[in-house]
C-alpha cells in the first residue's frame, strides 16, 4: 500500500481493530498515529500495534492524509471543535467511523475545507474479516476516497453507499451484527453444553459451524436460501430445527432488532447532530 499518514483520534476498540488489520495487511506501523486521553486504551493499543501514540489530538493530526475519528458519538462535537485549528489548510480528509454523527455536523465542527467522510465498520476487522459501508461527500476528491477505501479495504469487504441515509442501514446489518451473531452463538453454545458437551467444544464447534457457513454464504456463489436447503434433509433432523425456529417468528425477530438499531442510530443522529 503507498504510504498515506493516518492519525487515529481515539484508540479504543475500533481503532484497535482497524489498526492491527492494517499493519497485519503490510501497512507500515511508523505511518500511523494514535491520540487519546486514556493511557489504558494507549497501552492496549500497543500491544496491538507498534505505533506512535500520545494524548495530544491536535498534535496527533499534523501532517496526517488521514484522520480518523475513532471516539464515541457523545465526545465528537468536543474532539472536531478541538483539532479543527491543526486540520485547517493541511489538506487531509476526515473520516468518521462514528455511529449516526451526520456529516453536516462534522462539518460544521471541522470548519471548511475538511472534507468528511463517514464510515461504518465492524470488530471483525481486527482479523481483515471487517465489512464497512462508505460515503463520501463532494467535497471529498478522488485520491482522499481511494486512500480511505485502501485503508478499510485492508481489513475487509468495502461498500460505498450513494446516500448518507443508507448508512443507518448498513449499521443494523454489519456495523451492529456481529453482536447478534455472537449473541446467537452463545445460545448455541450453551444449549450445546446443556445437551451434554463440554465448555470448550460447545464453544469451538458452534464457533466452527458459524464460520463455516459465513464462508459458504460468502464465497460458494449459492443463494442463502438454498444453503439453508442442502443442510435440511427431508424428515432429517434440520428441517425440525428450522420449523421450531420459523414457528418461533425467528425473521420477525431479526427484522425487529434491526429496526430498533436502525431506529437508534437515526434517533442518535438527532441527539447528536
Ligand atoms: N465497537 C464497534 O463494534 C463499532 C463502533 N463504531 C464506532 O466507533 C467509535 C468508537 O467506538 P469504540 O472503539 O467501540 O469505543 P471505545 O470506547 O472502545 O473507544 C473510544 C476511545 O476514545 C477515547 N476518547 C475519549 N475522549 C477522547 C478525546 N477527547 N480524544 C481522543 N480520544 C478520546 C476513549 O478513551 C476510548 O479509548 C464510536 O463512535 C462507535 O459508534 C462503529 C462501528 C462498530
Ligand atoms: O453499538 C454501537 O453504537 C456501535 C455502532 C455499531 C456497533 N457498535
Amino acid at each position: 500500500m503507498a504510504e498515506i499518514r493516518i492519525a487515529f483520534i481515539g484508540a479504543g476498540n475500533m481503532a484497535a481493530s482497524i489498526i492491527g488489520g492494517l499493519v497485519a495487511e503490510g501497512h507500515p506501523a511508523s505511518t500511523i498515529s494514535a491520540s487519546d486521553p486514556s493511557p489504558e486504551s494507549l497501552a492496549r493499543l500497543r500491544e496491538v500495534a507498534p505505533v506512535a501514540t500520545g494524548s495530544d489530538n491536535r498534535e496527533a493530526v499534523t501532517g496526517a492524509d488521514v484522520v480518523i475519528l475513532a471516539v464515541k458519538p457523545q465526545v465528537m462535537a468536543r474532539v472536531c471543535i478541538d483539532i479543527a485549528p491543526a486540520l485547517a489548510g493541511g489538506g487531509a480528509v476526515a473520516l468518521s467511523i462514528a455511529a449516526g454523527i451526520p456529516v453536516a455536523s462534522l462539518e460544521r465542527w471541522l470548519g471548511p475545507g475538511v472534507p468528511v467522510i463517514r464510515c461504518m465498520p465492524n470488530t471483525p476487522a481486527l482479523l481483515g474479516a471487517g465489512a464497512s459501508g462508505l460515503y463520501a461527500t463532494a467535497a471529498v476528491s478522488a485520491a482522499q476516497r481511494a486512500h480511505a477505501g485502501t485503508i478499510l479495504s485492508a481489513v475487509g469487504l468495502v461498500r460505498w453507499v450513494d446516500s448518507e441515509d443508507d448508512l443507518h442501514a448498513v449499521t443494523a446489518v454489519s456495523g451492529s451484527g456481529p453482536a447478534y451473531f455472537f449473541l446467537f452463538m452463545e445460545a448455541m453454545a450453551a444449549e450445546g453444553q446443556r445437551l451434554g458437551l463440554d465448555a470448550e467444544t460447545a464453544t469451538a464447534l458452534t464457533a466452527q459451524t458459524c464460520l463455516g457457513a459465513a464462508r459458504m454464504a460468502a464465497e460458494s456463489g449459492i443463494g442463502l436460501a438454498e444453503l439453508r436447503r442442502r443442510v435440511c434433509s427431508p424428515g432429517g433432523t434440520t428441517e425440525r430445527a428450522i420449523a421450531s425456529f420459523q414457528s418461533d417468528e425467528l425473521e420477525a425477530t431479526v427484522a425487529r432488532a434491526m429496526t430498533a438499531c436502525l431506529a437508534r442510530s437515526k434517533e442518535m443522529a438527532d441527539e447528536l447532530g
